[in-house]
């Protein structure tokens, strides 16, 4: 579980971050939504501590993040960023094998060796795995990084995983399996926090959704809760329709004009 505490983050005068407090349990997935800049990815890094808040506190398991050693946090949080270039060559099976890291001293053990074949059978890219990571298509290269991040704490049920955008790149396909992969790994136990830029996306999949604008909550709840025309028009300034869909518990938002 992980408590955010009345949390900002500033640069100089500038307030990336602002009073921000929510709570996100074991087995939930939370999306973030939000206009570009409005704070998503600061967020994500003050919540896997990449940052630091300059007021506030965020507490994974009841714990401070601050109380953490680094390879005490390697294994109760993984992270999924945005920038994934490797300038070295790697093999595929390598990359994955690098999320087991924090659990192995010199070598990898049987145990690593298994979970990296688990991880590359559940994300599709068992196919993948001789290949060299740089020869990869911007969209294969996402779903290696997605293994490597779940190698890391696929052992530790109760950690937190952070996806930045998880679908970036990926096609329709993939989108969908990215996320269905997601929402199981919460119902496993994981607490999933996720940066999406599809509110359909994060409606279907997402058991709390946080909206943010310029750093600040404009709203957090169930979709059905905070899915509204006004609060998306708060917080990307655009009118949109809702529409029942058959299957959905949940309007499908469709953008209608763009305020100017
Ligand atoms: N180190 C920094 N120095 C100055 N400004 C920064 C710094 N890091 C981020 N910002 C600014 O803070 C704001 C929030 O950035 P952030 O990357 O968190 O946005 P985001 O919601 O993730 O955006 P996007 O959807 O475009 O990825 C932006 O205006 C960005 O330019």
């Amino acid at each position: 579980m992980i408590q955010v505490e009345n949390i900002t983050y500033q640069i100089g005068k500038k307030e990336l971050v602002k009073a921000l407090s929510f709570e996100v349990k074991s087995g939930e997935l939370l999306a973030i939504l939000g206009a570009n800049g409005a704070g998503k990815s600061t967020l994500m890094k003050l919540l896997c501590r990449e940052i630091s808040p300059d007021f506030g506190d965020v507490k994974l398991g009841g714990i401070s993040l601050k109380k953490y050693t680094l390879p005490q946090l390697a294994k109760q949080r993984a992270v999924l960023s945005q920038q994934n270039t490797i300038s070295i060559s790697f093999i595929v099976n390598e990359l994955v094998m690098m999320g087991r890291y924090p659990h192995f001293e010199h070598q990898p053990g049987p145990k690593d060796y298994e979970i990296v074949k688990q991880v590359m059978e559940e994300t599709g890219i068992t196919h993948l795995s001789a290949r060299d990571y740089n020869t990869l298509s911007g969209g294969e290269q996402q779903r290696v990084q997605f293994s490597r991040v779940l190698a890391q704490i696929y052992d530790c049920p109760d950690a937190c995983l952070f996806l930045d955008e998880p679908t970036n790149g990926l096609d329709l396909l993939y989108q969908q399996q990215v996320m269905e992969l997601a929402r199981k790994l919460a119902d496993r136990g994981y607490c999933v926090i996720c940066i999406l830029h599809d509110i359909n996306f994060a409606s279907r999949f997402a058991d709390q959704i946080l909206m943010l604008k310029n750093g600040r909550k404009v709203a957090i709840g169930t979709p059905l809760e905070v899915i509204n025309c006004e609060n998306i028009h708060e917080t990307f300034s655009i009118n949109v329709k809702l529409m029942a869909c058959e299957g959905y518990n949940c309007p499908l938002v469709i953008p209608a004009t763009i305020q100017t």
